[in-house]
């Protein structure tokens, strides 16, 4: 591993998380119940602007304020896919990044269908766990069993390309390494801890922070996903030093990244080229 490589990447993380918190990008969550709440304190602690607003009445005054929109279809219903399908439609309308996140794309043909329109509306990047990737580029069902991963992310690089090049997105895959990929380049974190996937909505959470270190660098949607997913990482590994399981760690995690500082991100970001 290059260690010159490992400490470019640390400074860019640092310089990414360092707009965050200056810019204080406002962000449009389209997310599910069970996330809301983490995703609206990963966003704050990492210095973003959170914002769950979803009325399809609302969108066209909101989205044209918001420096990037975020969309999960974890608790999706009939009447919320035409508020996300507005919103992402205005959101490329406006060129502003938006990013998807496809929670559990394979567990039905529903979820299945609606991941794939999404897609459809050109997401900036789009952020699962290796089933839910493999589902998608292979557009198969049922191939998941529900929220949860049933692959590593290593079964889903080839997965991650070939969907990367369908779409035009940048695609992460997460799990023990965040695999992120525009196709053509794959990059490699080797950041957070096994106990991240015992607290529910951390990969909503992690999405949501694409969302805000892309809004700072649109152009370059694929560094800001590495780095959001490592910087993640970093806050669960220092968190972790101090949780004692999953309902702590989750707590940990939050006051991690809100006190992260530019030596623990420089030392601590593990990314590297595949
Ligand atoms: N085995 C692991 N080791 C370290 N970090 C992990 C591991 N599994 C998941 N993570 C981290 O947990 C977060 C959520 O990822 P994941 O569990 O894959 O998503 P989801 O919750 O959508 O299934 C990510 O930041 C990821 O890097
Ligand atoms: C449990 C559950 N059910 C529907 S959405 C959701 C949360 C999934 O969160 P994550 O994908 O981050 O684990
Ligand atoms: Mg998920």
């Amino acid at each position: 591993m290059e260690d010159g490589e490992q400490r470019e990447w640390g400074a860019k993380a640092w310089t990414y998380l360092s707009s965050v918190r200056s810019l204080s990008p406002l962000i449009q969550c389209i997310t599910n119940f069970v996330s809301m709440d983490l995703t609206a304190n990963t966003l704050l602690s990492a210095g973003a602007s959170p914002a769950m607003l979803h009325s399809p009445n609302e969108s066209p005054d909101f989205t044209p304020q918001v420096n990037a929109l975020y969309i999960n279809v974890g608790t999706l219903s009939d009447n919320w896919l035409p508020a996300m399908e507005l919103a992402a439609q205005l959101a490329s309308k406006l060129n502003k990044p938006w990013v998807l996140d496809p929670v559990a794309a394979g567990a039905s043909r529903f979820r299945l269908k609606a991941c794939l329109d999404l897609i459809s509306l050109k997401p900036t990047v789009i952020r699962g766990n290796a089933s839910e990737i493999i589902a998608l580029a292979k557009a198969s069902f049922p191939s998941t069993k529900g929220v949860d991963s049933s692959h590593d992310s290593t079964d889903a690089v080839e997965a991650a390309k070939s969907l990367a090049n369908s779409s035009g997105a940048v695609v992460a895959v997460s799990g023990a390494v965040d695999f992120v990929t525009d196709g053509n380049r794959i990059v490699g974190a080797r950041n957070g801890v096994p106990m991240m996937q015992k607290i529910t909505a951390t990969g909503c959470a992690v999405t949501a922070l694409i969302a805000a270190f892309v809004a700072t660098d649109p152009s370059h949607a694929m560094e800001a996903t590495a780095s959001a997913l490592a910087v993640f990482g970093v806050a669960g590994e220092l968190g972790m030093e101090t949780a004692r399981g999953p309902a702590s760690l989750r707590t940990h995690l939050i006051d991690s990244l809100h006190g992260l500082d530019q030596t623990a991100v420089i030392s601590g970001v593990k990314i590297t080229a595949i």
